[in-house]
């Protein structure tokens, strides 16, 4: 190595982040929408764009976001993120040879079809959506070609974020290190709010070949699920993470941050047998009740306690891995 060189590139990946795009697919009068933000970054034999200024190993990013559109276009598989991202990682590592990983984020934001009310029942729109949640589906695949293009595999992860949730009473928090730096009161009873970060992950997974040859089957090909709630039915885990996460944040009777989150994770891995690690991130959005001792008024005392301000900083952050014994 040259002297003007000390030191050699340990790792190198690079791709397209923020690619934004709405995907309509038309059944005759119903119309199916999702909105994704994907970020896609490929690993290779790459190295010489970088130490030695040599772009023929460049898959230029931009042509890794007309990819991204590409498959958005034709892949039968854009409507479900989990697939639709392998979708995108296969078709990189299978059309340039010289690229041996694909890692693929796709967030999906949320446009539920509009309830019309009418004749006393409520119809979902067929054409028309609204945004009931700012909360992400989170999707990521590593897929790994570096065995052969032919033996692909695949690390798939799910998860959500932004999930914003609050409950007004049944949760606590007591019982802790008392010391002279503690000024916290215990409560019986409090305000738990909290945004949602959760990442589940999967077993690692074969890619099937129909995968890999997209131009070819990209009209015929469905691919069915080995069983409800694996990687390729991963919109069932995604729902079902979701309405565990808010199951139990409601119904528990918290006696902390720490030990809510550890009964989402133990729900999910019961109730989904293909995930083996399950990871929050629960940040407590501390609300204070407003002292008005000094008007003779009682806010504090907990049964007392109505009116609160948001504390926007500093946050408590309570997370946890659950790893499947
Ligand atoms: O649920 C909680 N866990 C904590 O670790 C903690 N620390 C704190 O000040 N309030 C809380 N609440």
């Amino acid at each position: 190595m040259s002297a003007t060189e000390p030191g050699t590139l340990s790792h190198a990946r690079y791709g397209k982040d923020l690619v934004r795009v709405l995907r309509v697919v038309r059944e005759g009068s119903t119309h199916h929408v999702v909105e994704y933000n994907v970020k896609a970054l490929v690993e290779g034999d790459i190295a010489t764009s970088y130490t030695k200024a040599d772009n023929s190993v460049v898959v230029a990013t931009d042509s890794i976001k007309n990819i991204t559109y590409y498959i958005a276009k034709t892949s039968p598989h854009v409507l479900h993120p989990t697939r639709f991202a392998l979708h995108i990682a296969t078709f990189l590592l299978s059309k340039y040879p010289h690229l041996h990983k694909a890692f693929v984020d796709v967030e999906r934001l949320r446009w539920t079809r509009i309830p019309l009310s009418g004749q006393g029942q409520s119809t979902p729109h067929p054409h028309s959506f609204y945004r009931d949640g700012d909360d992400k589906q989170t999707v990521s695949v590593e897929v790994d070609g570096t065995k052969g293009k032919d033996k692909m595999v695949a690390h798939v992860r799910g998860g959500m974020r932004d999930l914003l949730v609050l409950k007004s009473t049944g949760s606590a928090f007591r019982d802790f290190v008392r010391d002279e730096f503690t000024t916290l009161l215990e409560v019986p009873d409090r305000i738990f709010s909290t945004s949602v970060d959760l990442e589940y992950a999967f077993g690692e997974v074969r890619i099937p070949a129909e995968y890999k040859d997209s131009e070819k089957t990209l009209k015929s090909f469905t691919l069915s699920s080995a069983g409800k709630g694996d990687v390729w039915d991963a919109d069932f885990a995604a729902d079902l993470a979701r309405k565990i996460t808010l199951d139990v944040f409601a119904t528990d009777e918290s006696e902390s941050v720490q030990a809510t989150l550890y009964k989402m994770a133990q729900t999910l891995l019961n109730e989904d047998q293909y995930i083996n690690t399950v990871t929050y991130k629960l940040p407590n959005k501390h609300y204070v009740p407003v002292d008005m001792r000094y008007i003779g008024v009682d806010n504090v005392t907990p049964t007392e306690a109505e009116v609160f301000t948001p504390l926007a900083a500093p946050s408590g952050l309570i997370t946890a891995t659950v790893t499947r014994k």
